[in-house]
């Protein structure tokens, strides 16, 4: 590495991945997230991003290739582990699937509590992270009083506590109303951390990553800007995306 020039968040090479019954779900990923960076995963149903995220905190292990994580190789020894789900915040689809302590500030202080911070600086990086997703004045209320739209800030919160080097999203926008929506893409647009986010929401990926990439057949099939991808219909077609009817990118 050259001194003073930052590693990238993520660095995806040569990745390729056969699930234990022999399917070959990744063969042979590429991608470079440099820091702070916001990009789009899009795919159809089965392409294998889910199957690409769970990679990148070290649930899956590449049967070849490497992927690195702010310049740690992800590896399967506890202590790199440890630092890499530290560093890769990744916020499921279904908030209950990260919230089950009684209250939201508990919620929130568990990741970092499990990295032996205490007392003040505890309480500090809870304030900071609530603060950030809108929801300080709900912080000792019981996460399952809150909408869906509540659970899915404080599940982006328990993940920002961490003070992750990259956020990763599954489809932030699902189930949630228009507002809600559209607050958590102002909330997602201000964070200042790198982002890598799964989406079936085409307009959504526009209105927040200036880069988006398509997997298709677990291969990158293309890396573009946003705007470049969403206007070329054919791409979209062969890929099975689709934008809503009547919307057009700009
Ligand atoms: N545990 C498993 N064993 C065998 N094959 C699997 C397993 N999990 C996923 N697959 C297969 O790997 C491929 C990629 O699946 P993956 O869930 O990564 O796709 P995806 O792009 O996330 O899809 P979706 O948009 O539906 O969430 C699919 O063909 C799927 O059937």
């Amino acid at each position: 590495m050259i001194p003073g020039v930052q590693p990238p968040s993520l660095d995806v090479r040569g990745v390729r991945y056969a699930y234990p019954d022999g399917h070959v779900a990744l063969h042979g990923v590429d991608l470079t997230v440099p820091r702070g960076d916001r990009v789009a995963l899009l795919g159809p149903n089965g392409a294998g991003k889910t199957t690409l995220v769970l990679h990148l905190n070290g649930i899956l292990t590449p049967t070849e290739g490497t992927v690195t994580v702010g310049g740690l190789a992800v590896g399967t020894d506890r202590a790199t582990l440890a630092e890499v789900r530290r560093r890769v915040g990744i916020v499921f689809q279904d908030p209950d699937d990260q919230l089950f302590l009684p209250t939201v500030a508990e919620d929130v202080a568990f990741g970092p509590a499990n990295l032996g911070l205490r007392g003040a600086e505890l309480t500090a990086r809870v304030d900071e992270a609530l603060a950030a997703v809108g929801m300080s004045e709900h912080r000792d209320r019981a996460p399952h009083h809150l909408s869906f739209g509540q659970r899915r800030r404080v599940a982006v919160a328990t993940v920002l506590a961490m003070h992750p080097e990259i956020l990763v999203l599954d489809e932030p926008s699902s189930n949630l109303d228009p507002a809600a929506r559209r607050e958590l893409a102002e909330i997602l647009r201000g964070l200042p951390v790198t982002l890598l986010m799964v989406t079936h929401d085409l307009p959504y990926a526009l209105e927040l990553c200036d880069r988006s990439v398509i997997l298709d057949g677990g291969r990158i099939v293309a890396d573009a800007p946003t705007s470049d991808i969403l206007t070329d219909e054919t791409l979209l077609k062969t890929h099975r995306l689709e934008l809503p009817y009547g919307f057009t990118p700009r």
